[in-house]
């Protein structure tokens, strides 16, 4: 048995549209992410478990885990033995940390280990975007390559083996605030611009690859002075009830950067240390979270995809 976790993501972070991305980890050592468990069975079988797995269709066929699975026998591995892959479905559906990519992540990582095809990175990258790609309105990267690999990623097809790592202040904290309702990826995709100015195209070049040099260069506070969303969060914004309250308020309780996660409604803040951590996550939980909400302090996930059972 192959039992493979992925972890949630912050998709765009702040000032790369499908290009940047960043991996999440609890500090209280919860794992918040999808798990695929891939095992020997008589015949294939398929079960979906987990906290969110009835917000799934019930039909498998519209599963992406399954359909990475059938994809995987017919195209990657029709050797294989058959399987039970079960995906516990543990990150909410439409909430702009990545989920379809955890799942999409999960799945074949453990099917690559089962099977011991053993993928090049690209190729697994690739067929991991390509199958996100079927719910989410676009082919990007940038959950699947931070989900996979851990870390900040810059990612997308220019980039050799799709994706290059960025450093990132230790002493950040991460607060990503899901307020409870789903915003789908499609919809929130659709209502941005088709085309950018060529001042907003030169703006957003020079912001992200600005952002990127100051990372590496250890000037993490220059990097932080920038960190603004001029392409997406306009046009999401008023999609997510709540965030403009949010943006407004938390910078005076020590958010350094309050931006949506992915196409949201998730929303995350950069914090320089612990205690304005903890008071952002406060206000959040008390004026943007609901019922079905829920609220963490995470610091990166710099492991990425990983095993957690072989037997
Ligand atoms: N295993 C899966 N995980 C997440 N979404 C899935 C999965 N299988 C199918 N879907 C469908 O894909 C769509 C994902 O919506 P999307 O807004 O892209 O989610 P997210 O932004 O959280 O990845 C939904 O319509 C959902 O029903
Ligand atoms: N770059 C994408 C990221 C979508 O992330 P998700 O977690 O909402 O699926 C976008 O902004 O559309």
């Amino acid at each position: 048995m192959i039992e493979v976790y992925a972890p949630a993501s912050i998709g765009n972070f702040a000032v790369g549209f499908d290009a940047l991305g960043a991996a999440l980890a609890p500090i209280d050592g919860s794992l918040l992410g999808d798990v695929a468990v891939v095992s020997a069975a008589p015949s294939d079988e398929f079960v979906c478990s987990g906290e969110y797995a009835h917000k799934l269709p019930s039909d498998p066929s519209e599963n992406l885990a399954y359909q990475c699975l059938v994809h995987f026998r017919a195209h990657v591995a029709p050797e294989m033995s058959s399987v039970k892959l079960e995906l516990k479905k543990n990150l909410p559906i439409g909430s702009g940390l990545g989920s379809s990519a955890c799942s999409v992540v999960a799945t074949f990582a453990a099917l690559d280990k089962f099977a011991d095809t053993n993928l090049s990175q690209v190729e697994l990258i690739e067929l991991m975007a390509d199958f996100e790609a079927i719910v989410s309105g676009g082919r990007h990267y940038d959950n699947i390559t931070p989900c996979y690999l851990g870390g900040l990623q810059l990612t997308g097809d220019l980039i050799p083996d799709k994706s290059i790592a960025l450093p990132v202040d230790e002493n950040w904290y991460y607060v990503a605030a899901f307020p409870g309702f789903s915003l789908n990826t499609a919809k929130a995709r659709s209502v941005l611009p088709k085309e950018l100015s060529m001042h907003a195209g030169v703006e957003f070049a020079q912001r992200l690859s600005a952002f990127s040099s100051l990372l590496l260069t250890q000037r993490f506070d220059d990097a932080l002075s920038i960190m603004q969303d001029d392409i997406a969060e306009p046009y999401r914004a008023p999609l997510i009830t709540g965030f403009s309250e949010a943006k407004a308020n938390l910078p005076a309780l020590g958010a350094e950067v309050v931006s949506i996660s992915g196409a949201g409604p998730t929303l995350f803040t950069v914090c320089k240390t612990l205690e304005a951590a903890k008071q952002c996550a406060s206000w959040l939980e008390n004026n943007y979270i609901n019922e079905q909400g829920f609220c963490h302090i995470c610091k990166l996930d710099n492991d990425g995809t990983r095993q957690l059972t072989v037997l």
